[in-house]
């Protein structure tokens, strides 16, 4: 194969990881609904608690990711992603800081963290994507975390919308977001960079966009848990 037929063929690839957008949750109801300031003070609760339990998970799902990994490089750069949320020290990290908006938002620690609030449909997609990343090829799990490269756009929209709309969330719960702002993309980055190498053949491409794929069916599922749960309006 010619060089230029190769990176015709890599960019065709990104475009279809990318064209997984469309299927992204900031299209979902519920979260158009929160950028435009219109879910309650139970509603937003609600999202918060619930949202807990994709937190306390990602470690365990990177976890499993370097486990699957055979790759020293790879494992070098994923563990970050654990640091990033678990921290390194106590009060650090992105679940501490979870915890913090969780306050902000009038939830105490304890209720968040014995997930009482949490509804059967959002355990059930946050277990599947941590049995994902367990059970399916490694790389394949690498390319359902590219999710990230849409956050950033979402984070930043949902950081004004919150400032905005929600005055009586002290902004100092706001810093998981912020944080997010900086670590997605490097993290998508990474994770793009590993999936264009991997992924050479047609079969493995499918593989890795279907990968995503089912991602977006998580994160969207979670917000139909969410939105159909009438509890604490
Ligand atoms: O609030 C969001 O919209 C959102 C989306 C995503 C995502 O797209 O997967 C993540 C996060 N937040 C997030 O905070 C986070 O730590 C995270 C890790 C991952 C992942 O799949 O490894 N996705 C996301």
């Amino acid at each position: 194969m010619t060089a230029t037929l190769a990176a015709t063929e890599t960019a065709d690839f990104v475009a279809a990881l990318r064209a997984q957008a469309l299927r992204y949750h900031d299209r979902h109801p519920f979260s158009r609904r929160m950028n435009e300031g219109a879910l309650s003070r139970g509603e937003i609760r609600s999202w918060v608690a619930n949202r807990f339990y994709y937190q306390a998970n990602i470690p365990r799902k990177d976890a499993a990711i370097l486990a699957n990994c055979p790759d020293r490089e790879v494992r070098r750069r994923w563990i970050r992603r654990i640091h990033d949320h678990d921290g390194t020290a106590e009060g650090e990290g992105g679940i501490e800081a979870w915890l913090r908006l969780g306050e902000a938002v009038g939830l105490s620690r304890e209720e968040v963290e014995d997930e009482r609030h949490v509804v059967p449909g959002v355990r059930f997609a946050v277990d599947a994507y941590v049995t994902f990343a367990r059970t399916r090829p490694w790389v394949e799990a690498v390319a359902s975390s590219l999710t990230e490269l849409f956050a950033p756009d979402l984070m930043a929209e949902r950081l004004a919308a919150f400032e905005r709309h929600y005055p009586w969330i002290d902004p100092e719960g706001l810093a998981y977001f912020r944080a997010r702002l900086r670590q997605a993309p490097r993290d998508s980055e990474h994770a793009l960079e590993v999936v264009t190498a991997r992924c050479r053949t047609p079969d493995q491409r499918a593989a890795a966009v279907a990968a995503l794929s089912f991602k977006c069916d998580v994160l969207w599922s979670m917000l139909d848990a969410i939105d159909s749960s009438r509890a604490d309006r």
